[in-house]
């Protein structure tokens, strides 16, 4: 039916997304680093440190190709990278860990995260989230879609004008609609588990500073650019 089908003008849009999805990848896996070799807590934060800040630089390009937003007021495209930047951390963070892998890779990957100077406290909700994004079964499409509504999320800190942000997520939740009924027409609330997410992906990234600072080692430092981003040091 009409109302279902992807106009062309939504699939010129997720094709932009998609296209700078897969252009502002991590350059260095991660994942292939961990299985290779068990790291010190202090060598597991500086990674995810080096991870974390060329991630917040590949976000910063990704979100300039986002339809709509260079139209944004400048102060109110800060105000959005700087509030979803954690968000966006954990996203392609879950999405990594539930990259199709043997088992027994991924079993290596979760204990190598597991023991990497984390608190303990903080893995069953990390490994909760990881879990719940793997069990979805995402396409990229959905994926690339699912990180642009998470940066257009309205209700950041000092957005001026959410209403603004907020049209052009509305834009980005109708084609996931659609998108998700046609790629998984066999489950009927598989959209609404989707926006679910986003829920439980906010309340994971609370714990992030705490989980910093109580990373198993002394002195942490970093990098000037995760200062910005992330409310640390
Ligand atoms: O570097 C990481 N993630 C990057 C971030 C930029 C985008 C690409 C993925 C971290 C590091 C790796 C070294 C050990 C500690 O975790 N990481 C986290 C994680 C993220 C936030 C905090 Cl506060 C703690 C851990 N969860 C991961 C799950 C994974 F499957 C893999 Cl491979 C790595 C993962």
């Amino acid at each position: 039916s009409k109302k279902l089908e992807i106009n062309r003008e939504q699939r010129a849009l997720m094709k932009a997304i998609v296209d700078a999805y897969n252009r502002h990848q991590i350059p260095e896996d991660v994942a292939k680093k961990l299985l290779q070799d068990q790291y010190s807590p202090e060598e597991n934060f500086l990674l995810l440190t080096e991870m974390a800040t060329s991630q917040v630089q590949v976000l910063v390009e990704f979100t300039k190709n986002i339809p709509g937003f260079l139209s944004l007021d400048r102060e109110d495209q800060i105000a959005l990278l700087k509030g979803s930047a954690v968000e966006a951390m954990f996203l392609r963070s879950a999405q990594v860990f539930s990259r199709k892998m043997p088992t027994e890779h991924t079993d290596v990957l979760e204990e190598r995260v597991r023991k990497s100077g984390i608190p303990d406290e903080f893995m069953t909700p990390m490994f909760n989230f990881y879990k719940s994004i793997g069990e979805l079964h995402m396409v990229q499409e959905e994926q690339a879609i699912l990180t642009a509504i998470t940066i257009l999320t309205p209700d950041r800190p000092y957005v001026k004008d959410p209403q603004a942000v907020e049209r052009l997520q509305e834009t980005m939740l109708d084609v996931l609609r659609k998108l998700c009924v046609l790629q998984h027409p066999q489950e009927q609330q598989y959209f609404a588990r989707l926006l679910g997410r986003l829920t439980e992906l906010r309340t994971l990234s609370h714990y992030h500073s705490e989980m910093l600072a109580s990373w198993r080692m002394n002195d942490h430092k970093f990098t000037p650019l995760l200062c910005e981003i992330w409310d640390v040091q």
